[in-house]
């Protein structure tokens, strides 16, 4: 990468202009991004963002896709945050209604002090100066007919500079920070690579000087080499000129190398957040733990976490009652009074998620294999032949049954009312483990359930 701007040729006219292009005025050289809690850059609270499901000629609403649904987060100045989930999570739809691409349905966000949850015109335009976004796929960032320099400039005009040499030349100059040269400006998306189109879309990101920049999964659509270029050149930007950042990804590993502290999201809702380091060293909710066993590379005293109950993620239109990771959670509660081991537990309550989502294996799947028999439902399941409880091993062997005959419906029924947990029945309140919230049964102390799968691996 090229140096900064220090000694930037900008000089500004009109407030507008000064506003887009006081690149230096922030800058931070030397010093690493200090982050400052009790004065953060962004407060996001009880964000929520609702998609209706209609129905019928009329678009009558029938239900709602709670695509975020309700959460908390800081950032502080010059911090990075990464957002992390599966796919579905609800990242990028928190990521819009921050910046208020998307209105939010309930809410507020709060950035620098002020609150811009009810925006409009010139205070919201400002607003969009100050937070950009960098998203995934740079193909779909540009026009093909129109320059790069016309692209890069494009948020300047918009922002009110209306000197075309000026504009250039701050085009030129950020074209140069961001690893390519000035005369790029005069050249077509097409004629550059992936990895190089990312760095002009942050180049545009740039170019109003922001204070945040939200990047939706910025390397996510490159190839791996290209990827830790494009890292390292936010990473230098935000250090140089004390940018914050909210980092979307899907990849923990990612997150790991790029962020101070990290949110999980799960169905629309933060499960835990914290320090990255805390978080990866001793993650407190099980969906985190589900999450970081698909990066094995980020156990460095190779723990091994267990896998989710099932792979199939809930639709956000029709969340989980309780717990929304409960119908995948390997650390599920087991009621009070069963007499089963915690291995027993765990394959029991597969069993019954699984069957719930009602997608068979397909050795099991009446429509796929024809006759089905319960000695194969159970072998598929990996079920006990025997349990110690009588009931409990007449009621599975009945779900077992109905299973085999195709009846799936009865078979979750039975299942559900013999293998309750309060995961299902109750929302976990916010606690506290090592001073982080976790949103889990496991650690409200009234509860006082033990940990299953991380006992004694010093968590
Ligand atoms: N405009 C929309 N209308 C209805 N549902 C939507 C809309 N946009 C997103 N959703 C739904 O909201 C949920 C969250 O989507 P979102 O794209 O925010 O998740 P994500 O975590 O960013 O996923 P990905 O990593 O795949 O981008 C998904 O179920 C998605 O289908």
């Amino acid at each position: 990468m090229t140096e900064t701007n220090a000694g930037s040729p900008h000089a500004a006219t009109s407030e507008a202009e000064s506003d887009a292009v006081d690149h230096s005025s922030s800058a931070n050289i030397e010093g690493s991004p200090v982050v400052a809690d009790s004065d953060p850059l962004l407060e996001v609270r009880g964000l929520e963002k609702h998609y209706p499901i209609t129905r019928g000629f009329l678009r009558r609403e029938v239900g709602r896709v709670r695509a975020v649904d309700g959460i908390d987060f800081d950032i502080g100045r010059g911090e990075a945050l990464g957002l992390v989930g599966e796919s579905g999570s609800g990242k990028t739809t928190a990521a819009h209604s921050i910046l208020r691409l998307e209105e939010p349905t309930a809410g507020e966000i709060v950035f620098d002090g002020e609150s811009v949850t009810d925006l409009s015109g010139p205070n919201l335009r400002s607003f969009r100066r100050r937070a950009q976004l960098v998203v995934q796929d740079p193909n779909e960032a540009f026009n093909p007919r129109l320059t790069v320099g016309s692209a890069v400039a494009e948020p300047l005009s918009l922002h009110g500079m209306s000197d075309e040499s000026r504009r250039r030349a701050i085009v030129e100059d950020v074209l140069e920070r961001v690893g390519l040269s000035g005369d790029d400006a005069d050249r077509y998306p097409h004629e550059f690579s992936g990895g190089e189109k990312q760095r002009i879309s942050i180049a545009r990101a740039l170019v109003c000087n922001p204070d945040l920049i939200v990047a939706d999964e910025p390397t996510s659509a490159l190839d791996a080499r290209v990827q830790s270029d494009v890292l390292a050149l936010l990473a230098d930007i935000r250090r140089e000129h004390d940018i914050s950042i909210l980092f979307i990804s899907h990849d923990l590993d990612v997150v790991r190398l790029f962020c101070d502290r990290v949110a999980v999201m799960y169905l629309g809702e933060i499960v835990e957040q914290g320090p990255i380091e805390d978080v990866l060293e001793s993650p407190a909710h099980p969906y985190t733990r589900v999450l970081m066993n698909s990066v094995p590379s980020l156990d460095p005293s190779d723990r091994t976490f267990e896998s989710p109950l099932t792979d199939t993620i809930p639709d956000p239109g029709d969340p989980p009652s309780g717990c929304r990771f409960h119908t995948r959670c390997p650390e599920l509660i087991p009621p009070a009074d069963l007499a089963v081991s915690d291995e027993e537990w765990q394959t029991l309550a597969a069993f019954r998620f699984t069957i719930e989502t009602g997608e068979l294996p397909s050795a099991v799947d009446p429509t796929t294999v024809g006759d089905v028999d319960a000695a194969t439902v159970r072998e598929e399941f990996d079920l006990p032949t025997e349990l110690a409880d009588q009931e409990l091993n007449r009621r599975i062997g009945s779900a077992v049954e109905a299973v085999a005959s195709g009846d799936v419906e009865t078979a979750g029924q039975e299942l559900a009312s013999v293998l309750p947990t309060v995961c299902e029945q109750v929302v976990p309140t916010q606690s506290t483990h090592r001073g982080r919230p976790v949103n889990c049964h496991r650690y409200d102390p009234d509860r006082e359930a033990e940990p299953v799968a991380w006992r004694g691996a010093g968590l």
